[in-house]
């Protein structure tokens, strides 16, 4: 049987950036149960920035089974774990220290090896190959869900546009073989850059090329800010459980937004 295309990403609209972190909590709880049912564990992977901060309407939630997670990083730099350039420490101030996953369960680089980047980065591989190789049989770890923002350029992880790094074999695809990629984005600064990422896609910036394969779902939670200038058709928030799910959705979307379309052109 030929791939499947990747599924449409699903666009979630809120109408404040409270209703979003509620709302991404729910999410992430399901995404967890959903990955504990069938896999015994969460992989989870974290991105810098405003993210955290986004993360809060987990702390306190009833159905988070903290010790099923297996926290890992998008991207890291190779600094100490303290410092303001840490994507684990922007992590942890903001969010890993209020919720009890087991320090053992939160996979950061080794900050002995600071000397030594190209050992730092093996020994983060060989983190990642102990725990996916046993469940993956696939060449890229696999995981549950990483969470994503979008840097001013269109850039996610540190993978910026035109960057050489994004052509080497092994750079996109660990984000093209999750078997959930949620965007999350909020924030005016952003209007114009989710419009580009999900209105013109075929220009091809990082966040627009991570389009998970399939049975891999892309998700952009955004709130009003972000989203007012973006036209792809937003989805009601629901929970969308597999690409034939995905694709109904974009296809009702669509058909709404061209319904409102045509009533607002004859009421002009
Ligand atoms: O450039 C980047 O920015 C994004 C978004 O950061 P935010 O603070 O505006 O949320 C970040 O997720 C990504 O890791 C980084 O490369």
């Amino acid at each position: 049987m030929p791939p499947q295309p990747p599924a449409p990403p699903v666009f979630y609209s809120f109408p404040s950036n409270d209703v979003l972190v509620d709302s991404l909590a729910n999410f992430v709880v399901k995404a967890q149960r959903d990955a504990v049912e069938k896999r015994g564990k969460f992989t989870i992977a974290l991105s810098r920035g405003t993210l955290a901060a986004n993360l809060r309407g987990l702390v306190g939630q009833k159905d988070v089974q903290w010790d099923k997670w297996e926290v890992f990083f998008c991207d890291e730099a190779a600094v100490p774990l303290d410092s303001d350039d840490s994507n684990y420490h922007s992590n942890y101030l903001s969010f890993l220290s209020t919720v009890p996953i087991p320090p053992s369960q939160i996979h950061t680089i080794d900050p002995s090896l600071l000397d030594d980047i190209e050992e730092l980065a093996d020994q983060y591989e060989k983190q990642l190959i102990q725990h996916f190789a046993a469940s993956n049989a696939a060449r890229y770890p696999v995981f549950d869900l990483m969470l994503l923002g979008m840097g001013p350029d269109g850039e996610t992880a540190s993978l910026f546009p035109g960057h050489e790094i994004l052509s080497e074999r092994d750079a996109l695809p660990v984000f093209t073989h999750c078997y959930r990629a949620v965007f999350v984005v909020s924030g005016a600064e952003k209007q114009e850059m989710l419009h580009s990422i999900l209105d013109t896609p075929e220009t091809g910036l990082p966040c627009s090329r991570v389009r998970p394969a399939a049975p891999g779902l892309v998700f952009f939670f955004a709130d009003a800010e972000a989203a007012s200038q973006t036209t792809y058709p937003s989805t009601k928030f629901r929970w969308i459980d597999n690409q034939k799910e995905a694709e109904e959705a974009f296809a009702a979307a669509q058909a709404k937004a061209a319904r409102r379309a045509a009533q607002e052109a004859s009421d002009d």
